[in-house]
């Protein structure tokens, strides 16, 4: 077992794992090329400056309005200082919510790449007999779409969205609502992540949860997050968890 490995996980006081809810962004699929993309097409149909790479992954992870609000009011302090950015990102938000989403429909999964040991992973999650669900902060339209484009659509029973929901992570509801959809007590559905979102979420939640370690979250360093455990591949998952998954 890997040194990265935490023993408490598999500690005989925990509920027996019977599904897991796997977040997209950052855990399944590297997407940071899709964003930078869509989001520089977007400032450039508003004629503002571009956006860094290193910039934007720092602002995903909590949904596309979230992302688009701190893009605007990140290029808008940039250009003019002496305006106010937040009702100059009220004023031109609707128009580059359009854009974004026009381009990010066309470019959804082009820039984009399936993290190594995700299919191996899922494989041996579905092969020890759990349910899966994604659980994005993506809008649902756009996680279909990404999962078929990369062919890991059929690994999944559930796929919700960012728009799924009432309140989005890391408000509890969606793992809440997701665990009963999955048809499991919180307390029995393991949530796998890559940002402090997830792990706020699934503690508010009640639900063991591991990060990866190779993923964005929010450009801080994942091991000082909360959580049950970390993995630095989604294939360390069923070794790390094997005692809490078999019966
Ligand atoms: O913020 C987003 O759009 C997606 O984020 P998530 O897949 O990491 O939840
Ligand atoms: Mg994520």
């Amino acid at each position: 077992m890997s040194e990265d490995m935490e023993m408490d996980v598999q500690s005989s006081t925990r509920a027996p794992v019977r599904a897991a809810m796997i977040d997209l962004d950052g855990t399944l699929v590297d997407t940071l090329g899709d964003f930078v993309q869509a989001l520089g097409l977007m400032l450039d149909d508003l004629q503002l400056p571009a956006i860094e790479a290193q910039q934007v992954a720092r602002m995903v992870g909590k949904g596309s309005q979230h992302l688009l609000r701190s893009v605007l009011a990140q290029v808008l302090q940039v250009r003019d200082a002496d305006d106010a950015p937040a009702a100059l990102v009220d004023a031109l938000y609707p128009q580059a919510w359009r854009q974004y989403q026009h381009h990010y429909e066309e470019i959804n999964g082009r820039y984009a790449s399936v993290y190594p040991g995700v299919v191996q992973g899922l494989t041996a999650l579905r092969a020890a007999g759990l349910p899966l669900a994604c659980l994005t902060n993506k809008p649902t339209v756009f996680a279909h779409q990404l999962l078929r484009a990369k062919e890991l659509a059929g690994f999944f029973d559930h796929v919700f969205g960012g728009d799924a929901f009432e309140q989005k992570k890391p408000d509890p509801i969606p793992l809440i609502k997701t665990c009963e959809a999955l048809g499991f007590a919180p307390a029995q559905v393991l949530m796998v992540g890559d940002s402090s979102n997830d792990a706020q979420a699934a503690r508010a939640a009640g639900c063991p949860v591991v990060l990866v370690t190779y993923g964005y979250n929010h450009g801080e360093p994942v091991r000082a997050v909360d959580a049950d455990g970390y993995v630095n591949a989604l294939q360390e998952l069923v070794p790390m968890w094997a005692c809490a998954l078999v019966e």
